[in-house]
């Protein structure tokens, strides 16, 4: 927390808001925010016995302090996501009242940087689909860093605003609004959200998420699920675009959650929302609330019969690029106009066409690499996908050899190697190292290099 007091008019809404809880909500935001974690079930090496559980989110913890998480080669590999543990309220949410064995088509409408993005492919079924939409062009790159390193091929990223989802209308399951909001939940964690906070700061953000929700409900099927959150506290933000919705063709679902959990159920006009406060969780503040869109008919949606500008691979590549997966059959294979290649999910191709004919600005599936000649040059996205082969060769590296690969320097190994080679740490791939001679060079992204100082290892 920074020593920059609250704002006045802040002050006077959480005193209205809290009551007599208000000395022990500004007593919290002079404590340190607790750090939290979110496992990668794909992933999961860490060893988690000893550390604090998140009540509400099988795979959270509590970490008892902050490391340097950029040093960490589990956290590089995506074995876990670091994310403010109120914000996985959402897994409990869903677990109560999605039915998530089936394959659905789930739409992150907000995503960037993928906080959400990653826990809902976490709970997606193999054979759901899971878009990531962020309108903003530049965070479009942390996004895909993210769910890349998350590894799951039913995912698809998209630039878009939430106005240009129309042609999608009645195709999702489940769409989920977190929405740009004035951060009043943050203020202990990011000062900065602080500075930006101004009773207009609200109105603006009102406006901005009513105009995001009066988008999103159309993309609903019958029955989908709408979760609308906040990280801030305000009504305006909150309860009045909970209020809006229910209004508006959807019917508000209610959790039971336990009490001892701290989170608060706030009811306005019969509309059920909950909030989390830092002084009754060990999390920063969060809004959440969930309807359900009463029965409509949804439209019936022609597919396309081939994708716009993919076109499958030749057959000679088919077999070189099932050596590299798991369960090669369960993906057809494209080729884009520069040439980068795809693996798309058999189970979703359909989707993908209809989504390929719908949004312009997206990157779809598994990035596979690219052919020059005749060799395969296999893509950093391949390395870290779940999808991978296991029976790949690899060598594992010391923690101090994995900083080295994320600073991107040539490792010198003690035995000749040839070809492509998966530099591994704890058994999760990093990415690939290609032997040639004496020498092993390092194909780590240019962008995705440390480029922090290091003084020791
Ligand atoms: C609260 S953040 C999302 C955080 C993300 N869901 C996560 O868990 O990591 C809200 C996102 O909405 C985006 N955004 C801003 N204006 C928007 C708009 N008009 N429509 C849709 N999204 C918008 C922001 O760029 C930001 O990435």
């Amino acid at each position: 927390m920074s020593n920059a007091p609250l704002p006045q008019q802040f002050q006077q809404q959480m005193q209205q808001q809290l009551g007599d809880d208000y000395p022990a909500f500004l007593t919290a935001l002079q404590q340190p925010a607790p750090v939290s974690i979110r496992i990668n079930p794909k992933k999961a090496v860490l060893k988690t016995e000893n550390l604090e559980p998140v009540l509400w989110c099988a795979e959270g913890f509590y970490l008892p302090e902050r490391p340097v998480f950029t040093l960490d080669p589990l956290f590089q590999a995506g074995a876990f996501y670091v994310q403010e543990a109120s914000s996985m309220l959402i897994a409990e949410a869903l677990r109560q009242t999605a039915r998530l064995q089936r394959p659905l088509r789930v739409l992150d409408l907000c995503a960037a940087p993928g906080g959400k993005s990653t826990l809902l492919a976490s709970l997606l079924a193999a054979d759901g689909l899971l878009v990531c939409n962020e309108v903003i062009r530049s965070r479009i790159p942390v996004l895909k860093e993210n769910m890349e390193k998350w590894g799951l091929p039913n995912v698809v990223i998209s630039n878009h605003d939430p106005e240009d989802f129309k042609s999608l209308n009645g195709f999702f399951d489940i769409v989920l609004v977190d929405a740009p909001c004035s951060g009043e939940g943050l203020f202990r964690k990011d000062p900065e959200a602080m500075l930006e906070w101004s009773p207009d700061s609200v109105v603006f953000c009102a406006t901005r998420q009513q105009r995001i929700l009066t988008a999103a409900a159309p993309l609903l099927c019958d029955d989908g699920l709408l979760l609308y959150s906040t990280c801030t506290y305000n009504d305006s933000e909150n309860s009045q675009n909970a209020e809006w919705l229910s209004e508006h063709g959807f019917e508000n679902q209610r959790l039971e959650l336990p009490a001892s959990w701290g989170i608060q159920e706030q009811t306005f006009n019969k509309v059920t929302g909950y909030q989390c406060y830092p002084h009754r969780v060990k999390g920063e503040g969060f809004f959440l609330s969930i309807f359900k869109k009463k029965q409509r008919s949804s439209p019936e949606m022609g597919v396309p019969r081939t994708f716009r500008s993919l076109k499958p691979v030749r057959n000679w590549q088919v077999k070189t690029l099932q050596s590299f997966l798991k369960n090669p059959d369960d993906y057809s294979f494209y080729v884009k106009p520069n040439e980068e290649v795809f693996a798309i999910p058999e189970s979703l191709v359909a989707d993908f066409r209809l989504l390929d004919s719908a949004l312009h600005n997206k990157g779809f599936g598994l990035e596979m690499g690219i052919f020059k000649g005749d060799d395969f040059i296999p893509s950093h996205a391949l390395a870290l996908s779940t999808a991978i082969a296991d029976t790949l060769p690899g060598i594992e590296l010391t923690r101090e050899e994995s900083i080295r690969f994320f600073k991107k320097e040539n490792l010198v190994l003690n035995d000749p190697v040839k070809g492509w080679l998966l530099a591994r740490y704890n058994g999760l791939n990093l990415g690939w190292l290609k032997g040639v001679g004496n020498r092993v060079n390092n194909y780590l992204p240019k962008e995705w290099r440390i480029r922090m100082d290091i003084k020791e290892y």
